[in-house]
């Protein structure tokens, strides 16, 4: 689809998304933004939205400059994804018996760990490094530190809100059959070069796209997604959508929606479908294949995914 410009702003804001279609308060954030001098340039992804303190869907390059704000409190946030060798057919016919398996043994929601993770039991995790992590957050401010157990009990949980873990058949892409494992971070900063400047790159809700880079974009608890490999587009810092985007607070889509719009709109997907993840109802995201269209020019598809089973926190 290609970009336009944001009018009005110092630095270029250039948009992967009808300009006018940004939401008012977005807008504004991002206009904010443009103006600040050391920022070289932002690039606004398709899943653009409002977030408190700073644009979801937005990559920001600043010259000799960081800001933790732009990041968020979800810093670190971001997706796995595995392909295994199982096939439709080594699905057991009650997924709800599969889902359960999932729920009891990862803790969603504000639940923790009885006991925190042994890293001895994790097939494949690599330990090095372990000890010596925790030895470092007995060196972090006092009011972190003191955490510690917490946060050793919290490791390996889901947490709550829009987290997810699924389970998926795929179609179609490029690269059927391959096997891939990818980890995909969308909220975080990294030093690039752009046109031989040193940039520091923020991305608040967008996930790297470099040439050949594989990525998750997640479309919503009913509408799948997808599997991307980078174009590599220096315009948009080589970054693309993290996601479909909220469409809607999640107050509005309460106020909106019912628990039968949702049980509609999750139709064959063994799920929650209760009050308290209305405010996840696929209706609340912007329309993942639309997203996908505006962003042809970021990523190329390399798998479809739809999920079978989605367990919310
Ligand atoms: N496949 C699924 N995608 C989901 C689900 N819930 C949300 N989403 C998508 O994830 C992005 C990223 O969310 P963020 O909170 O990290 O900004 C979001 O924009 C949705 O498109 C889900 O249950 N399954
Ligand atoms: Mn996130």
């Amino acid at each position: 689809m290609g970009f336009s410009l944001l009018a009005g702003t110092r630095a270029p804001v250039r948009v992967w998304t009808d300009p006018y279609a940004i939401e008012p308060q977005a807008a504004r954030q991002l206009r904010n933004i443009g103006a600040l001098p050391w920022v070289q340039g932002v690039a606004v992804m398709p899943d653009v939205h409002f977030g408190k303190g700073a644009t979801v869907g937005s990559v920001i390059a600043m010259r000799q400059a960081v800001s933790p704000a732009a990041v968020g409190v979800d810093i670190g946030c971001g997706m796995s994804a595995v392909r295994t060798s199982l096939t439709a057919a080594d699905l057991p016919d009650d997924l709800a018996g599969l889902r359960r398996a999932v729920e009891d043994a990862i803790p969603v929601g504000f639940a923790q760990r009885d006991e925190p993770v042994d890293p001895r039991r994790v097939r494949g995790l690599d330990q090095r490094g372990w000890g010596d992590f925790w030895r470092r957050f007995a060196d972090l401010d006092r009011r972190v530190a003191q955490l510690e157990t917490r946060a050793r009990r919290q490791l390996g949980t889901l947490g709550g809100g829009n987290h997810f873990i699924e389970v998926c058949l795929e179609s179609g892409g490029v690269d059927a059959g391959r096997v891939w494992l990818i980890s995909c971070h969308h909220n975080y900063v990294a030093e690039e070069i752009y046109e031989g400047v040193d940039v520091l790159v923020t991305r608040k809700g967008a996930i790297r796209a470099g040439l050949g880079d594989l990525g998750i974009i997640p479309g919503s608890m009913g509408t799948g997604s997808y599997i991307v490999r980078g174009s590599g587009n220096d315009w948009s810092y080589r970054s693309a959508s993290h996601g479909a985007g909220r469409r809607m607070s999640r107050a509005q889509a309460k106020r909106t929606y019912s628990t039968a719009d949702l049980a509609a709109q999750t139709s064959g997907v063994e799920c929650r479908k209760d009050a308290g993840v209305l405010d996840e109802i696929p209706g609340a995201y912007k329309d993942i294949t639309e997203v996908m269209a505006q962003q042809d020019d970021l990523v190329e598809v390399v798998a479809h995914l739809k999920q079978v089973i989605c367990v919310k926190g």
